[in-house]
């Protein structure tokens, strides 16, 4: 069968695909990626390839590009989607829910802190959080960065898939102002089955005892 021209060239939305099979995706995240292009669409969701190497791509540029710009109106990106869900929030007044998935190692918490990066960072970022962080002196993102590390410290470990894994998963919640200014946090944890603490991937490189 002749490939379509879609799959030959990549698509930035795979909706766009000519051949909507999984080897068509697969081919298209492929090329893609080869050409270190890590993000691409498949109607509002986004795919994420994770490249293991840092990319310029999440600047305070990046951050002032994507803000205010429609889903699908520049090249996919992970501050696409946290730009969305902070347009509706505040448009709308209304919580916005973001699910982020995908096998160990994938990128889940990389990801999540992109986001949180994307939410301090869209509103000034010298601004001091306020209220009960008063006498704090750090910004937004040094906050959420500082939050991202403790949480590590306390949820995560080395495994044979990935050298920071999280040993349990993550509701997140962020607490926003009427000004759409991070107000605070809260992070509840979730799927902290056994599975997860005798998953054989989880044995340490060293012996074999289970993490
Ligand atoms: N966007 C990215 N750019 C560069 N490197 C990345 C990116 N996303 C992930 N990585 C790399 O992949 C590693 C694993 O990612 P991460 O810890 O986010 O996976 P995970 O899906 O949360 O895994 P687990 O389910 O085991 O916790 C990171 O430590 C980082 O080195």
């Amino acid at each position: 069968k002749i490939m379509h021209p879609t799959s030959v060239e990549g698509v930035d939305d795979m909706i766009k695909l000519g051949d909507m099979t999984e080897a068509g995706l697969l081919r298209n995240l492929l090329l893609r990626h080869r050409q270190g292009i890590i993000y691409s669409f498949t109607g509002s969701v986004l795919v994420a390839v994770n490249p293991y190497k840092d990319f310029p791509l999440y600047t305070e540029e990046q951050v002032r590009l994507y803000h205010k710009r429609k889903l699908g109106e520049l090249p996919p990106h992970i501050f696409s989607i946290a730009e969305a869900c902070y347009f509706n929030m505040t448009r709308h007044q209304t919580n916005q829910c973001c699910i982020i998935s995908g096998e160990s190692g994938a990128g889940k918490t990389e990801s999540t802190k992109l986001i949180l990066q994307y939410l301090a960072a869209v509103r000034n970022t010298s601004q001091r959080v306020h209220s009960h962080y008063e006498s704090c002196c750090c910004t937004d993102e040094q906050q959420q960065l500082f939050f991202s590390f403790c949480i590590s410290a306390f949820g995560n470990a080395k495994t044979i898939r990935n050298d920071n894994s999280s040993r349990f998963g993550k509701y997140l919640e962020i607490f926003f102002n009427k000004d759409g200014v991070i107000e605070g946090a809260r992070v509840e944890q979730y799927l902290l089955e056994k599975s997860l603490m005798s998953d054989p991937w989880a044995n340490c490189n060293k012996c074999s005892c289970v993490i």
